[in-house]
């Protein structure tokens, strides 16, 4: 697993700007070298923000959008259309304005597709089991970029601190009782995150500080999830000032001026 590299930028806008270059760039780099691209997508509302400044950066149609293959790390149990479904947020920011193929954007289900969470759930993990190849080695595709946004608990996706998705070897589990609301959720695993090729954890604001800091310090995994949030081959932190304001010196290099 590959050790975190910490970026600061000034604030919450220059951080989902930066996010968002960065990811455009990942995403052409990833399909220059394999044709195509697996990202997995995060809720949240800095994960929205990043979303829609791709949309509203121009070098976006340098990614070829029919080729990418869009998952969800979590997504609320919540019915088709939303308002508060990760999906619903994730098609007003970016999918709505670029030419994905239906078919390749993922969708975990809600209620109203008839499935309970964990059939949902086992939907999810049956279509990411056909999606993996060989050479990935697993019941996942080895996803190009895995976003991940951060509670200020250390959560990330939908795996809560002290909660039994967990301890849970699945690469996706029903979520009961999110401390975050709504209370049922659909999220992928550890294991399952930890087979991303890259993943980037996006935080910004003060409440957030506490987190970045046990997330970098290799805490345990149960006390704070996003401690063990990283990549095979790379795992950044990119934040906002506040964010980073609890960070130990020399931990954080200041991005943007
Ligand atoms: O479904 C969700 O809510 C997200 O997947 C969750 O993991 C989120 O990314 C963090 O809670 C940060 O959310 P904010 O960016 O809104 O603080």
């Amino acid at each position: 697993m590959s050790v975190p590299s910490v970026l600061v930028h000034r604030d919450a806008g220059v951080l989902a700007k930066a996010v968002a270059a960065r990811l455009i760039v990942g995403l052409v780099d990833a399909q220059a070298a394999k044709g195509s691209a697996h990202l997995v997508l995060t809720g949240g509302g800095l994960g929205v923000a990043t979303l829609a400044e791709v949309a509203a950066t121009a070098a976006h149609v340098a990614v070829e959008w029919p080729r990418l293959d869009v998952w969800w790390g979590d997504e609320r149990f919540l019915p088709d259309g939303h308002a508060e479904r990760n999906e619903t947020g994730a098609r007003r920011a970016l999918l709505d304005h670029v030419d994905v193929d239906p078919e390749r954007v993922h969708v975990m289900a809600g209620p109203d597709s008839g499935l309970t969470a964990e059939e949902s759930a086992d939907r999810y993990a049956e279509e990411l089991r056909k999606a993996a190849r060989p050479e990935d080695h697993g019941p996942v595709p080895s996803f190009d970029i895995l976003l991940l946004g951060i509670g200020p608990d250390g959560h990330v996706a939908s795996l809560f601190p002290e909660m039994p998705a967990l301890h849970d070897d699945r690469s996706v589990v029903a979520v009961h009782g999110s401390p975050k609301p709504p209370p049922t959720r659909i999220s992928l695993t550890l294991p399952a995150i930890r087979a991303a090729r890259q993943v980037w954890v996006i935080a910004a604001g003060e409440e957030k500080a506490g987190a970045v800091r046990m997330a970098l310090q290799n805490s345990g995994p149960y006390q704070v999830p996003a401690a063990a949030a990283r990549g095979r081959s790379r795992t950044l932190f990119l934040l906002d000032r506040a964010a980073a304001s609890k960070l130990p010196p020399g931990l954080g290099r200041p991005s943007s001026p």
